[in-house]
């Protein structure tokens, strides 16, 4: 048997499939490569170049491939684009999530692992924010995600079906033996941002606002390392396999960092002194997002593995030299 992950050529995915065939899955990855990199793949998977809404070749791909599980990461992730385009985003990210879990209901994969996020929330009035808090998206993008949530309940509620629906945090750093990492060139998230700015990809780093009601008046975040939030979905594959049942979880730590403080962290494991700019607030951005982060730990058994901030800076920060020198996404 083997597990399909969407979306596998890009940032997040790339890092399931290595944590998947490091321990010996089979791995069939389906991605359009519309912002994913055929070289991200581990070189043992299988790429099948295709879209996710295809749902006649999602059809063949898991008879074909003898596919038990999928993990279904391929979507569009930037929030202000979704505000500018958001039917685009509600196709690409809602409507094609349909048509792959239709896919799967028909061909009898029972077990769906789904990418979803902390946008889900939009502004929390609760800090730390838990799974059971309202979902109020603020974004398209947010919604778009939300949306595909209400389909995987209701099919598990119908269907032979179950599904682990994963709410990320701030996602960071990269694969810690530097196979993988962050590549998208028009990349948006501080610590990429930052590590762009050591290497002299970019000339300086804005701050979005010094004004917010946080200790030092910039947004506080909960940064989780990559490598550790592909583990969790390895301990959410096992448990639908072993039987287990629906789960809806936050993936962070449980602890949040400052603009300031995630920028002072750069700075120090690098030695490099990039110029940082204080700008206006970005539109959308919630003063504090921590995740409340017991069920993970209680559900699965999750223990985080690299979770010290200059950790995940360190991993990101080679990962951005490895792409300067070797050029793999210019
Ligand atoms: N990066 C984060 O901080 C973050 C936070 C929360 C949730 N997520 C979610 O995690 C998932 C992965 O995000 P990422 O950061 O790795 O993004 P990414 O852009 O690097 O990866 C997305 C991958 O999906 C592929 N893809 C997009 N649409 C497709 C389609 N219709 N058919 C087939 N392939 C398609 C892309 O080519 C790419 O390889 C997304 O669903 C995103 O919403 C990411
Ligand atoms: O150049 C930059 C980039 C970011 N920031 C600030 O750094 C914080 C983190 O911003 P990111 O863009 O890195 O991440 P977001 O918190 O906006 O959003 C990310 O996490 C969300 C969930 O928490 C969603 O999942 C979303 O898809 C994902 O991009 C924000 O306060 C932002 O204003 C800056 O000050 N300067």
């Amino acid at each position: 048997m083997a597990v399909l992950v969407t979306g596998g050529a890009g940032y997040i995915g790339s890092h399931m499939v290595l944590a998947l065939v490091d321990r010996g899955e089979d791995v069939v990855v389906l991605d359009n490569l519309s912002t994913g990199f055929r070289w991200a793949i581990a070189p043992s998977a299988k790429l099948i170049e295709g879209d996710v809404g295809d749902i006649e070749k999602v059809g063949s791909i898991i008879a074909e491939e003898r596919i038990d599980s999928i993990i279904h990461f391929a979507g569009s992730i930037v929030v202000p684009d979704s505000v500018s385009d958001p039917l685009g985003y509600y196709l690409n990210n809602t409507v094609k999530s349909r048509a792959l879990i239709e896919a799967a209901v028909t061909g009898g994969v029972t077990h769906f692992i789904f990418s979803s996020t902390a946008a889900v929330y939009g502004m929390p009035e609760t800090f730390p924010v838990r799974e059971d808090a309202p979902l109020a998206p603020i974004s398209p993008y947010g919604s778009s995600k939300m949306m595909t949530e209400i389909m995987l309940r209701d099919s598990a509620f119908a269907y032979d079906f179950n599904y682990v629906a994963l709410r990320y945090f701030n996602v960071a750093g990269a694969d810690p033996a530097g196979r993988s990492g962050q590549s998208t060139p028009r990349a948006t998230h501080l610590i990429k941002v930052a590590g762009e700015a050591v290497v002299g990809k970019r000339s300086h780093l804005d701050v979005y606002g010094t004004d917010y009601d946080t200790p030092d008046g910039t947004c506080v975040r909960d940064y989780i390392h990559v490598s550790d939030l592909a583990r969790a979905h390895l301990l959410a594959l096992d448990h639908l396999r072993g039987g287990g049942d629906d789960l809806v979880m936050n993936c962070g730590y449980g602890r949040g960092f400052s603009v300031l403080e995630v920028i002072d962290a750069v700075k120090r494991v690098s030695g490099v002194d990039f110029e940082v700019r204080m700008a206006a607030r970005r539109p959308g951005d919630p003063a504090a997002l921590v995740a409340g982060a017991e069920r993970i730990r209680e559900r699965l058994g999750w223990t985080p593995e690299r979770d010290r901030l200059d950790d995940i800076v360190a991993d990101a920060l080679n990962w951005e030299k490895k792409l300067k020198d070797s050029g793999l996404n210019s």
